[in-house]
């Protein structure tokens, strides 16, 4: 039997977020869990970690894209929350970004950690933004650096 898996140290590796500015409060709370992830567990320079803002989560798609197309990461972070309101408003741009999002991963073959927060009420985002339910950054950062280390082995 043999078994491929990968670790997370990532020096010399470089990293993109792409970083959605709607529902502010809750995403710098995601960003600062990912970028303190890449560094002091995946030990990525300060200067190979690039942020890119972007205005919202259906946003995310077309920049994640343009990032990937450029070559120039080994693996990108994309970071956004989405919180459900009164109307399908949430349906529309929840999907548009997990499907692009995904859509660029295939078609670039590289990484992309989905950091999005698809959640129903502001205290879910909370939750998951660094307190109870952990911090979703975090974690989309453990992923990109796993997925960057494993695609050198496959
Ligand atoms: N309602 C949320 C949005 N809406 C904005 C869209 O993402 C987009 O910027 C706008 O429709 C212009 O194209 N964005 C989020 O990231 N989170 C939301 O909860
Ligand atoms: C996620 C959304 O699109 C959202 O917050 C919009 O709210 P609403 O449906 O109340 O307009």
């Amino acid at each position: 039997m043999q078994v491929i898996e990968a670790g997370f140290s990532a020096n010399g590796k470089k990293f993109a977020l792409v970083v959605a500015r709607f529902n502010s409060f809750i995403v710098e709370s995601l960003l600062s869990g990912a970028t303190d992830t890449l560094q002091r567990i995946g030990n990525v320079a300060e200067q190979d970690i690039t942020i890119i803002r972007v205005p919202g989560a259906f946003e995310l798609p077309l920049a994640v894209q343009r990032v990937a197309a450029s070559k120039k990461y080994d693996g990108i972070i994309a970071l956004g929350a989405v919180i459900r309101g009164g109307t399908p408003h949430f349906e529309y741009v929840s999907g548009e970004c997990t499907k692009g999002i995904a859509q660029v991963m295939m078609q670039y073959d590289i990484p992309v950690a989905f950091g999005v927060l698809t959640v129903d009420s502001i205290e879910q985002a909370i939750e998951r933004a660094g307190t109870k339910a952990g911090n979703k950054g975090c974690e989309a950062a453990m992923s990109t650096l796993e997925m960057v280390n494993l695609l050198t082995k496959l």
